[in-house]
């Protein structure tokens, strides 16, 4: 080589290197794992327990393997990923490990029988050190307890839905324990407390919770507006539910509101209707999956920005309601009518025409939507519809909706069931509420339940609008609104603990 070439080539190096450091990027991946269930019901040997979540570990091996010849940083894994989710207290038993506190420095993989057997956090911690990339698992945590202690449950143990941590050394560096249980998982206990648990890297702060956490305050809100993470590690068991709480859709939606990353990693369960992972970020999915058709898992990857919360403008001041307050209600000879989401009672109002103006109110609600059809056909119905209560059956939490939905059919009656395929596309739409909260969650969700990344905007008035109009037909646009000062106490919780009553208002 000629000098002068070795001199470019050496430029062109070290604006590379320089180009890296600067970039504050991380690469970022998530794995939705088709968990191998166990075979039978009745509780097995601790060994037979190993032997099966060792065939879930080789699958995540794989996947670990491949994430980080692609260059990531760190990988998650789902929540149940590494035995299911079929069980009893008693049946769990043989697959849960003790679990220490990571402050207590330690490497499963270099010094596995320090606190007694844990064949699956050493694999974990061999599987992150090997490869040199921080690993995210959803595995079981047992704690012994006895008379001394009131609450002690009589089989003498706590038993906790844990996810952990392990980074590119092997190193325990987080534990945190589901607080949000969900209704069937009677197999484990509450915590006392809501666990914040964060830690830095030098891609970001991160925090971490669980599936159905994401939709209450403590810790998901918690982490992001108090301590201030830069990305959320989220593993998860999610069953789909059209219209509004679709993985993809609100999961995204949850990024986009809160400002910052979010790593999810959902389980591959077609018969559960659990399907649909992806690298969230504030301005839309990086890349996602949903797929209900195959029965197999998928690996995604992605460079993400490691500081989000600090790019330029973002996350904006949205004032959620101050656009919709400042307008007066578009005039009503659009008749409206009461229609079903599930168990909830919107009022809804038919888009009649190709394009038009309307407002919908219920309670302290008020939804406005100008929007414009590509076509209107006969045999599509759009409403807007509004909602503003309790959700839930037993754990009673407020919502408040403003939602352009396409019902199932012609029929107004099936306004709110689920639907996933639509042929209307919009010029144009823009959605806007009176919320009564700064938690809004803005979704949009197109034609065979498909994301739809740069096509929309939240302004800083609180529209959500599209931009160029929609490139494929349209499921709903909806701001999804929750008010956590107005959710009930947990009825569980507060019988296990009654203490938590009086601190609901934190
Ligand atoms: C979407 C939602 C909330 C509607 O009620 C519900 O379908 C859902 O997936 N909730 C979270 C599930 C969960 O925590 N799974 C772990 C144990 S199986």
């Amino acid at each position: 080589m000629v000098p002068s070439q070795t001199l470019l080539c050496a430029a062109v190096l070290a604006l590379a290197v320089l180009q890296a450091l600067a970039s504050d990027t991380f690469i970022a991946a998530v794995y939705e794992h088709a968990v191998i269930l166990p075979r039978t019901a009745h509780k097995v040997s601790p060994d037979d327990a190993l032997a099966l979540m060792n065939k879930n570990m080789d699958v995540l091996e794989r996947a670990i393997k491949e994430a980080a010849q692609q260059g990531a940083h760190i990988i998650v894994t789902p929540e149940d990923g590494i035995y299911g989710w079929v069980f009893t207290r008693e049946t769990i038993y043989p697959y849960l490990e003790d679990i220490p506190d990571p402050e207590v420095n330690w490497i499963p993989c270099t010094d596995p029988t320090r606190f007694g057997r844990a064949p699956v956090q050493e694999r974990l911690s061999c599987m992150a050190r090997n490869n040199s990339i921080y690993v995210v698992a959803n595995i079981g945590d047992k704690k012994p307890c006895n008379s001394s202690d009131p609450k002690c449950p009589s089989d003498g143990r706590y038993q906790y839905n844990t996810d952990v941590v392990f980074d590119s050394e092997g190193k325990l560096v987080a534990r945190y324990h589901k607080y949000n249980l969900f209704r069937q998982e009677t197999q484990f206990n509450y915590p006392r407390e809501p666990e914040f648990v964060t830690f830095e890297t030098p891609f970001g702060k991160f925090g971490i919770f669980t599936c159905f956490d994401i939709l209450f305050r403590e810790p998901a809100v918690v982490l992001v507006n108090e301590l201030q993470v830069d990305t959320v590690l989220f593993p998860t068991a999610w069953m789909n539910v059209l219209p509004f709480l679709t993985a993809v859709e609100f999961h995204s939606a949850w990024a986009m509101g809160m400002g910052v990353n979010l790593l999810s990693a959902n389980t591959h369960n077609t018969i559960m209707s659990m399907t649909g992972s992806g690298l969230f970020t504030p301005h839309g999915p990086s890349t996602y999956y949903y797929n209900s058709k195959t029965k197999e898992g998928r690996l995604l990857v992605a460079e993400l920005s490691a500081r989000p919360r600090l790019s330029p403008n973002y996350p904006p001041a949205v004032n959620w309601s101050s656009y919709a307050t400042s307008i007066k209600n578009y005039s009503g000879e659009n008749k409206t009518f009461p229609g079903a989401v599930r168990r909830d009672i919107f009022t809804f109002s038919e888009l009649k025409h190709k394009a038009g103006n309307h407002t919908v109110c219920q309670k302290d609600l008020c939804c406005h939507l100008t929007y414009q059809m590509s076509n209107k056909s006969k045999d599509e119905v759009y409403v807007l519809g509004a909602f503003d209560g309790l959700h839930g059956s037993v754990i009673k939490y407020h919502w408040q909706i403003c939602t352009l939905l396409k019902c199932k059919n012609t029929d107004l009656s099936t306004c709110g069931q689920p639907v996933e395929t639509a042929q209307t596309k919009f010029d144009m739409f823009s959605l806007s509420g009176t919320f009564g909260t700064n938690y809004v969650f803005p979704e949009v969700l197109y034609s065979g339940v498909q994301l739809a990344p740069g096509e929309f905007e939240v302004l800083s008035d609180g529209r959500l609008q599209s931009k160029n109009g929609t490139s494929k037909p349209l499921l709903t646009v909806t701001l999804f609104g929750r008010c956590y000062e107005k959710d009930l106490p947990h009825p569980l919780r507060s019988f296990l603990y009654p203490h938590n009553k009086k601190r609901k208002q934190l």
